[in-house]
């Protein structure tokens, strides 16, 4: 017997399969719609485990840029191995399950070895990795500027394809690389993870396997849209990291930020630390870097003609690593007429903390005096993140020197922590969760937190259902996030999809929410939009970067040619705007372009319609 998850269907089929499965068995034997081809063409499709159907599976890309994980020895020092990761990969029955791949045809299918599946994960997810070896493979600490920009465009390139990309890389320079793609990752909403290891993974002992599934994992099951840095079981905002040990498994550390998640018996997840772009804008990678930039640490007796020295053109950005809360000597009047003169001529120059934790404040005189010559307060950015955010401002060729400052001092990707004055309510502050947790005699941080994150989705999606923004603003405020799943895994986008609420749709973009949510039939707020027609949040989710899976785009030949048969053109205008393709073929071949035999069909050619 054929076995078809509910969620391989599309939601026609899926709506039909509630009222009868054994029906939509029938149906699913006689359509075999092109996304099970790669399953209905196995010769074993009974051995096949209906919860490692397609539709629980996720895509990652993987980016091999080099690093130990892929070195061996060669004259008795470690180098990058070419053409042998994706070998070992496949002999680790951990990282690549070879039965389900033979069972589906998967090399087939991607038309690629270079392509591999995880063993079923907890949550009955597979995860299907491709990955894309550089060549040559470098050790990190060859990379330069350039290589960022390679793998920018790798990503945006790649970017609808695959749910999330893990990048192998060197861990020596990881933190800078990880920092600069932090921002060069404009609008993100998608995972991008980096890793490596350091002891390399041909070895019997090593980290490198851990840490690559432990990012593979993250990066295929959950919607955290930043660029991070997973390591020893800890999953990193990449903009806060620093490599602290050389010699260690525990190499990274975060000092000013908690991680955002850890992996230990469960993967959890913190949320609430989880950086959003808040935007309606669509992911773009901006490659342009400025070069010259450069890193100064302060040392006691550092001379004037050193500092006068480094800060010559084209030195456009500097990082001056201070001491404790960024103070430098006051009693240097040399070394503060050197930072002025430059400051004054254009060089933008940052103060960082040569502390690993902390921020820098202008709490002592000798803190003070750098303000005045002109210097910006880091806060508590790491060199390497304040490096990398100079490198990016500073190529901005739209902005003058008083716009790129200002960037500067801003939170751009929750590379240093806001002002405290504007921190949000406290959770105990709020008067909903208060009275609950009394009934309940609940007390603790930890319980209230529980309360709310068990109540506030449930109401979100109630409030997007009506329509009512004042609800959502008053839930945000009480600290509830605004971009969790209910019980089906549905979001109040996808609510407000539904419902087309288009300006709600807007408020919670604004507000944390993701266009890549999917509930538990698979289903986006882009799907659900189309499938209640509603053409502006449709429009509103395709220019935020909402896009069709795969899959979804190999079934929807189907949906179209049925709705060719049917004449209507008003479901295929709109499922063409969402991205589908009217030349995608049905299940007998046909493309919906094909069927359609009913007049007016060039009316479809509608301007308003178009979808940059
Ligand atoms: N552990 C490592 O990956 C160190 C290596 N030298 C690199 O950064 O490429």
């Amino acid at each position: 017997m054929l076995i078809m998850a509910e969620s391989n269907l599309t939601p026609l089929y899926r709506a039909l399969s509630r009222t009868s499965m054994e029906t939509i068995e029938d149906f699913s034997r006689s359509i075999n719609p092109p996304r099970m081809k790669r399953l209905s063409s196995c010769n074993s499709i009974e051995c096949v485990d209906p919860v490692t159907s397609p539709s629980a599976e996720a895509r990652v890309l993987v980016i091999n840029t080099g690093g130990t994980i892929g070195m061996t020895l060669h004259d008795n020092v470690l180098a990058p191995k070419a053409n042998a990761f994706v070998k070992q990969m496949r002999k680790l029955p951990v990282v690549h399950d070879e039965l389900y791949a033979q069972q589906t045809r998967l090399y087939d299918y991607y038309g690629s070895e270079n392509t591999l599946v995880l063993p079923l994960s907890k949550d009955n997810k597979r995860i299907i990795y491709t990955i894309l070896e550089y060549k040559p493979l470098l050790d990190s600490s060859n990379m330069t500027t350039d290589d960022w920009g390679r793998i920018g465009k790798d990503i945006e390139k790649n970017y609808e394809n695959y749910d999330g990309f893990v990048i192998l890389h060197g861990t020596d320079t990881m933190a800078y690389t990880a920092s600069a793609l932090s921002f060069m990752c404009e609008h993100l909403g998608k995972p991008i993870i980096l890793t490596g290891s350091q002891v390399p993974i041909y070895e019997m002992r090593n980290d490198g396997r851990d840490n690559l599934l432990g990012a593979l994992l993250i990066a295929g099951q959950f919607v955290i849209p930043e660029v991070c840095l997973y390591f020893y079981n800890k999953l990193y905002r990449g903009n806060r990291v620093t490599k602290v040990d050389a010699g260690s498994f525990n190499a990274f550390s975060s000092p000013n930020l908690a991680p955002l998640a850890t992996a230990e018996v469960d993967i959890t997840i913190n949320w609430d630390t989880v950086w959003r772009a808040n935007t309606t804008a669509k992911f773009q990678v901006s490659t342009e870097l400025n070069r010259n930039v450069g890193l100064l640490r302060l040392f006691p007796g550092i001379t004037s003609a050193t500092v006068r020295a480094f800060l010559q053109p084209p030195m456009e950005g500097v990082v001056l690593e201070t001491y404790g809360s960024g103070n430098a000597p006051d009693n240097r009047l040399d070394l503060l007429e050197e930072l002025k003169k430059a400051t004054d001529s254009g060089v933008i120059i940052i103060n960082c903390t040569q502390c690993l934790r902390g921020t820098v404040s202008a709490s002592y005189a000798t803190g003070k005096v750098l303000m005045d010559a002109g210097l910006i307060a880091g806060g508590d950015m790491t060199p390497e993140a304040a490096l990398s955010k100079l490198s990016y401002v500073l190529a901005k060729k739209d902005l003058d020197l008083a716009a790129k400052k200002k960037m500067m001092a801003q939170n751009l990707r929750g590379e240093m922590s806001a002002d405290l004055a504007g921190a949000k309510l406290c959770l105990s502050d709020s008067r909903f969760i208060q009275v609950i947790a009394k009934s309940l005699s609940i007390s603790c941080k930890e319980e209230l937190e529980a309360i709310r994150d068990a109540l506030t989705p449930p109401l979100a999606c109630a409030a997007a259902k009506i329509g009512d923004k004042e609800a959502l603003e008053a839930i945000k405020e009480m600290g509830g996030n605004l971009f969790l799943g209910d019980y089906d895994g549905r979001t109040p986008l996808h609510i407000a999809a539904c419902e087309g609420h288009l300006e709600l749709v807007e408020y919670l973009l604004n507000h944390g929410a993701t266009v890549y949510a999917k509930d538990r039939y698979g289903d986006t707020p882009l799907c659900n939009a189309v499938r209640f027609r509603h053409k502006e949040v449709v429009k509103l989710l395709r220019k935020t970067g909402a896009h069709f899976s795969r899959d979804k785009l190999e079934e929807a030949g189907t949906e179209l040619c049925s709705l060719a048969a049917s004449g209507d053109l008003e479901g295929l205008k709109i499922w063409s705007l969402a991205g589908a393709d009217l030349n995608e073929t049905g299940y007998d071949g046909q493309t919906a372009i094909q069927v359609t035999v009913f007049d007016g069909f060039n009316e479809y050619d509608d301007d308003d319609d178009e979808v940059n």
